[in-house]
């Protein structure tokens, strides 16, 4: 195994690799390049300012080892690369090619999607937001519009947050003018706190949806209207929608004629839509410079096309996790981003991560399942969280550490010379300990975390994503699995409406019942008891709440538990 010193790396400005492998599937010779690495374990982009670290990545030894046992994988990475960005269909499970990469292309090959249509788009989604910011566009009561609430799920809902958190961190709220409030979850609890912070008559509901029926966030947007037309409030002045072209959202928001309608591409998908209008509508109204985003993301596609493999940053991430994950098994990947900014890096990964590379099956059908779990947070509060465990518990792990160079502010403090000097301190402490206790860890730093090093960081590990997903042969850009607890949460959704009508119709009672024996009573053939029982017990914590169970006003509803089981009463 080839040692690294601890410092002092050794510098290797221009190095030529011939690598030739025995294996008959290969049939030319493939030549690395290394050019701008001080050594094969720093990667280093003079003009960004970004640097990655692998000497710790212990469970490689050596990338000029490691790198050529994977050259078929990295053909295959190439040829996918030029497919996606020529726009073949890659996903071939919903049939449609991947664009995201071709948002902020410079050169893009297909027609009407490149780095300059899209500052085009963010300019079209910046005049109206900046004319409703400056109170130029106003609702009919003649005042300013004061909040504005994303509405949207998943990947409609990460990207924005993230981005906002970023400049803002979570004071957001308070800061920004026009507020900016966030719904995700069908959840009435915090959708009424919201109802309660904002000022309705002067609102905006901006609904994310790529698909435009996701049932979590359409239920939350009826909510809205619904309040909306009790207070005699038109729909179209309080809601903008970010959909695709004629989606169920695209027709609604046409109907009820929204101040505005972004559409984004049907090849964009939902987890990397952050480049899009879905970033550039929240950006927008947070008085944020999305294109400094997206030219961070354009900067590290360039360096994340490099064809010599050993001056390709994803590539050398991806080769590192795959080799790590098949040699040891490493299967979690933690993320300590050591800034509050990036507080909802680590959220925003977990879904870019495992919706993408957790799969059942490999792009032949076969059954191979993958996958590849991501926690984290912000260090050093995760220190005094999990931090103990990935330490000295199960070593089931890798870890990437991410921080910035550059500081704005600092303050003094007698034990570290400044707070940013502490920060310091706890970036190195941990990855000492790392070491100590034989963790492998890659260490990313960059300059500063301005929306253009988010950008660089963002599409890194889109990158890295897409190459680990060549290397496991599987198809990064579906979720069929989602589907799974979509399907049955419609199917509760129907039973729910199904036992509230049987019950109101006849003013059905019953005392001291199994939820079988209520099926039999509600005259339901067959009938799922696990959602039944479910239904029954809601009924009677919230059966007289308004709003729940509007059909069963008057009614009253108990639950027994007895010998193990529940018992159902109801009456009128
Ligand atoms: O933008 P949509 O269509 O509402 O979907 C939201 C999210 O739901 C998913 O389809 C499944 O979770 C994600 O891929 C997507 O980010």
């Amino acid at each position: 195994m080839k040692q690294v010193p601890h410092s002092g790396l050794h510098s290797i400005s221009s190095r030529q690799f011939r690598v030739e492998i025995f294996d008959t599937r290969i049939l030319d010779r493939i030549d690395f390049q290394i050019e701008k690495m001080s050594s094969p374990f720093v990667f280093y982009d003079h003009e960004s300012g970004i640097k990655i670290d692998f000497t710790h990545f212990s469970t490689v030894s050596s990338f000029d080892d490691v790198v050529p046992t994977y050259i078929t994988e990295i053909r295959e990475i190439f040829k996918t690369l030029k497919r996606i960005e020529k726009g073949d269909i890659v996903n071939h499970t919903e049939k449609r090619a991947v664009d995201h990469y071709n948002l902020r292309m410079s050169e893009s090959p297909v027609v009407g999607k490149s780095l300059a249509e899209t500052l085009k788009q963010w300019e079209d989604v910046k005049k109206l937001c900046d004319s409703i910011r400056a109170g130029e566009l106003k609702p009919a009561c003649g005042e300013k519009y004061s909040d504005i609430i994303f509405n949207g799920i998943g990947g409609s809902y990460l990207g924005p947050l993230m981005l906002i958190i970023s400049a803002y961190t979570d004071q957001f709220c308070s800061v920004c003018e026009p507020k900016l409030h966030f719904i995700s979850n069908s959840d009435p609890e915090s959708f009424s706190k919201i109802l309660g912070r904002v000022n309705l008559p002067t609102s905006i509901m901006v609904t994310i949806s790529k698909s435009g029926s996701t049932a979590e966030t359409r239920g939350n947007m009826e909510a809205f209207n619904a309040i909306l037309e009790k207070n005699s409030l038109p729909k179209g002045e309080h809601n903008i929608a970010i959909t695709t072209k004629l989606s169920m959202l695209d027709k609604y928001a046409a109907e009820h004629k929204f101040i505005g309608v972004f559409n984004m591409h049907n090849e964009t998908g939902g987890r990397t839509s952050v480049g899009s209008p879905v970033g550039m509508v929240p950006c927008a109204f947070a008085g944020l410079d999305f294109s400094a985003f997206v030219k961070g993301q354009s900067h590290m596609d360039s360096l994340t096309r490099r064809e010599d493999a050993l001056s390709n940053p994803a590539l050398l991430m991806a080769v590192a996790i795959h080799h790590s994950t098949i040699t040891v098994g490493h299967k979690n990947m933690i993320v300590l981003a050591y800034c509050d900014a990036l507080r909802e890096f680590a959220h925003y990964l977990q879904q870019l991560w495992m919706e993408s590379l957790g799969k059942k099956h490999d792009t032949a059908g076969r059954v191979h399942p993958e996958g590849q779990s991501v926690f984290g947070g912000v260090g050093t509060s995760e220190q005094h969280a999990f931090m103990q465990q990935v330490q000295q518990g199960i070593h089931d792990c890798f870890i990437q550490l991410i921080s910035f160079r550059r500081r704005e502010t600092d303050f003094p403090i007698t034990s570290s010379g400044s707070m940013g000097r502490q920060l310091l301190s706890f970036v190195k402490g941990t990855e000492d300990a790392l070491v100590k206790n034989k963790v492998p860890f890659f260490d990313i730093s960059l300059l500063s975390p301005s929306l253009f090093s988010i950008g660089m960081l963002v599409a890194l590990q889109e990158r890295v994503v897409s190459f680990l997903a060549v290397m496991k042969r599987l198809n990064a850009y579906d979720q069929p699995g989602v589907q799974d607890g979509k399907l049955s949460a419609k199917a509760m959704d129907k039973l729910s409406l199904e036992t509230e009508a049987a019950m109101a119709e006849g003013k059905v009672s019953f005392e001291k019942k199994s939820a079988e024996e209520v099926a039999v009573i509600l005259k339901f053939d067959e009938v799922n008891l696990f959602f039944l029982e479910a239904i029954l017990m809601d009924m009677c914590e919230n059966i007289k709440l308004e709003g729940s169970y509007g059909k069963l006003k008057g009614a009253e509803m108990k639950f027994e538990f007895i010998d193990g089981q529940f018992f159902f009463t109801m009456s009128w």
